[in-house]
């Protein structure tokens, strides 16, 4: 008998600029100033709307969060992660990563994050969502990434992990 299918999970999707400066690779992160995550450092990205793709989420995201324009083609698609929190279903998500190298403009600050350039090997990673050190090292190197966190009582923690997005 086939199984049945699971409800579709709330779409999320995230974006890591890169650009090379001084022959260091630098990603554009900033600390968000409101909402899920608020005080960690991210990169542009959100949720997607009704109808939208990742891809034109994560466009659109980038134009509001950051300022620059990017374009769909740019889009590197990395993966898919999936956040479980057992403990607050309102936050479990699955969010669609990309990478991208090249856009029009300069970041300028928003509601949502200051961005700035950071070396991808000086990431602040002990200022990021728990999950970020297992995974977002080796997508800015170059990977992808397809894995479920489960985070803990204290809806901080990573408590669980496997493989599979
Ligand atoms: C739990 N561990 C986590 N680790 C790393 N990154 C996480 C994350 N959980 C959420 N994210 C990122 O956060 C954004 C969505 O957050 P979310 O609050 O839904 O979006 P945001 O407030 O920006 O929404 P809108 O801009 O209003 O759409 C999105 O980029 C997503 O990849």
């Amino acid at each position: 008998m086939p199984l049945p299918t699971p409800p579709a999970l709330p779409q999320v999707c995230v974006c890591y600029l890169l650009r090379e400066r001084d022959g260091r690779v630098e990603v554009l992160l900033g600390r968000k100033k409101h909402g899920l995550g608020a005080g960690y450092f991210v990169a542009p990205g959100g949720k997607l709307e009704p109808g939208e793709s990742a891809v034109e989420a994560v466009v659109r995201e980038v134009r509001e969060e950051s300022g620059l324009e990017i374009e769909a083609s740019d889009l590197e698609a990395r993966g898919v992660i999936t956040y479980l929190f057992p403990h607050r279903e309102a936050w479990t998500q699955q969010s669609s990563v990309f990478v991208c190298r090249t856009w029009r403009g300069e970041p300028v600050p928003s509601d949502e994050l200051d961005p700035e350039w950071h070396p991808v090997d000086e990431v602040p990673l002990d200022q990021m969502w728990d999950d970020a050190r297992r995974w977002l090292p080796g997508v800015l190197a170059g990977g992808s990434v397809s894995r479920t966190f489960a985070f803990g009582a204290d809806l901080a923690t990573v408590v669980g992990e496997s493989r599979g997005g």
